[in-house]
């Protein structure tokens, strides 16, 4: 199943930040055969169909590595800016994010948890204090007083 981040075409084409179509990493890896090939390459999704049998490795390469994250092995061959720049024109969408692994993306939960804990630990002294001085400075006055 795919969902698209924002509304518009079909998300196919360029990858510009207009309309991003998302992929779970199970329907990626329904497209593991020649009649269709997809490949994810850095949290992105190619469908690299009709290059198959155009792959100057080789197809056998590309099928090995059919429905799965090939970023690594795409990485070992050392492939030209050539073959970086082909890429572009079989993109078709990202990762769906749940299935993106945690490698930079965890920061911000946590960073969000520690602020909110920040907020209770200072406001609740400061308002316990704020109370006190006043208790503190409603007795002073009344003992005064009498
Ligand atoms: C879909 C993405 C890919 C594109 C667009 C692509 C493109 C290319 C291109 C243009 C070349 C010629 C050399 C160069 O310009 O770097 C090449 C060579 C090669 N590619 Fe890919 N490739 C892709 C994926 C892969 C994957 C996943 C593998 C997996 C191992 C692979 C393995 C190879 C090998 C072994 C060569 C031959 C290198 C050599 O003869 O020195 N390619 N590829």
């Amino acid at each position: 199943m795919a969902s698209t981040g924002a509304s518009g075409s079909d998300g196919k084409g360029q990858g510009v930040a207009k309309s991003v179509t998302y992929y779970r990493l199970e329907e990626v890896a329904k497209r593991n055969s020649s009649k269709e090939i997809w490949l994810v390459i850095h949290g992105r999704v190619y469908d690299i169909t009709p290059f198959l049998n155009e792959h100057p490795g080789g197809e056998e390469v590309l099928l090995e590595q059919a429905g799965a994250d090939a970023s690594e092995s795409f990485e070992d061959v050392g492939h030209s800016i050539d073959a970086r720049e082909m890429l572009k024109q079989y993109y078709i969408g990202d990762v769906h994010p749940n299935d993106l692994k945690p490698e930079s993306g965890s920061k911000d939960p946590s960073k969000n948890d520690t602020c909110k804990s920040c907020w209770s630990y200072w406001i609740l002294p400061i308002i316990g204090a704020v109370l006190l001085g006043f208790l503190y400075r409603y007795y002073t006055s009344e003992s005064k007083s009498s």
